[in-house]
């Protein structure tokens, strides 16, 4: 038997959650539940009893939630999975969290944001969703920061790495499909490494287990995300122009990409709480950018 720390990582099978199972396992002996259970027990977040039973068998010393659901324009449709998942299953960990007297951590995002400013986002800024991705996402902080749990909500924006749905991987598909894209340059944000991500979990959760943070004292809502600002079109440059695609980008405006979901248009997060609470570096987004894609498996051949 361990004598490391039981950490019970939900959703790890997501982007995220599949970092996270290996940033944290010099921390803990991680138990890494997904909806599938491909690497430990299944866990169905629409289900009370479900989340009950894996948390009861674990007996974790801590929880890692980085499930949700995240198909931001689909939410619109389906708005009560949405919140069921990012909110009302919440709700059931903050409970457990809160009778176990163990920690948590749990993400949320930019988008409980409007975006109708032109400066980074602090804590103390008054959330104000325009979708219902944003909307239950908020509901699930509040689940937790208004509860008894000993709970660390990291909000982030914009996630990218070399698995999963994200922007960084549709573009590579996409400069390989097509010969010019229309991009959106007045939506300002700052992308984000999962790995990057995962790897301050993982510090954060060290300095938890070994006191050199007073969970008690730290418990609450961080910003965190890489450093720095740009649009999605500058997003995309910087990825053509690091892969030596020649696929041609477009900026056009918001209104010229019509989509079920509104976006903030400016959601960037100012992250010196993070910083300066746990002592960590946030890299800037070029440079974690440089370092994903040398690790991913296969660069697409530019077109000759
Ligand atoms: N992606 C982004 O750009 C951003 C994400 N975030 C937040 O970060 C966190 C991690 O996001 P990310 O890794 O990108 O998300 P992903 O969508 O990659 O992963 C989410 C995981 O949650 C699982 N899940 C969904 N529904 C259930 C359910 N009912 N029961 C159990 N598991 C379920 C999914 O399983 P399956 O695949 O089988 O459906 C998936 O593995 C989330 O809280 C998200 O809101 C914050 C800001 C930006
Ligand atoms: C594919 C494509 C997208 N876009 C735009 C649409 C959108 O405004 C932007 C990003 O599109 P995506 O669908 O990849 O990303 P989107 O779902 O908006 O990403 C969000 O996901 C959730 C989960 C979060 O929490 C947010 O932080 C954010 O990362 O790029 C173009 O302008 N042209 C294109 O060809």
């Amino acid at each position: 038997m361990s004598d490391l720390p039981r950490i019970l990582l939900i959703g790890s099978d997501g982007q995220v959650g599949w970092e996270l199972r290996r940033t944290l396992a010099p921390v803990g002996q991680v138990i890494a539940a997904s909806m599938h259970g491909h690497a430990g027990p299944p866990i169905d977040l629409l289900d009370a009893s479900s989340i009950r039973r894996v948390f009861n068998d674990v007996e974790p010393d801590a929880v890692v939630n980085a499930a949700a659901y995240t198909a931001v324009d689909r939410a619109e449709t389906e708005p009560e999975l949405a919140r069921a998942i990012n909110a009302d299953a919440v709700h059931v960990l903050a409970e457990l969290c809160a009778d176990a007297d163990i920690p948590v951590v749990h993400y949320s995002t930019d988008f409980v944001f409007s975006g109708d400013t032109d400066h980074p986002y602090r804590e103390t800024d008054e959330p104000a969703p325009t979708s219902v991705y944003g909307e239950t996402k908020r509901a699930g902080e509040l689940a937790l920061l208004d509860s008894a749990a000993d709970a660390l909500v990291l909000r982030t924006a914009w996630i990218y790495g070399v698995r999963g749905r994200n922007f960084l991987l549709t573009m590579l598909n996409l400069f390989r499909e097509r010969t010019e894209l229309r991009i959106v340059d007045d939506q300002v944000g700052t992308p984000t490494w999962s790995r990057m991500l995962a790897e301050v979990t993982a510090q954060v959760m060290h300095a938890v287990f070994t006191g050199a943070v007073d969970i008690k004292q730290v418990r609450g809502l961080y910003h965190v995300t890489g450093g720095g600002a740009v649009s999605w079109y500058g997003f995309a440059s910087a990825i053509r122009e690091a892969t030596g695609n020649d696929c041609e980008l477009t900026p056009i405006p918001t209104s010229e990409y019509p989509a079920p979901a509104r976006r903030p248009p400016y959601s960037v997060l100012d992250t010196s709480k993070f910083r300066a609470t746990f002592g960590l570096k946030l890299p800037d987004w070029r440079h974690s950018l440089a370092l994903c894609l040398e690790d991913l498996p296969q660069q697409p051949a530019p077109r000759a």
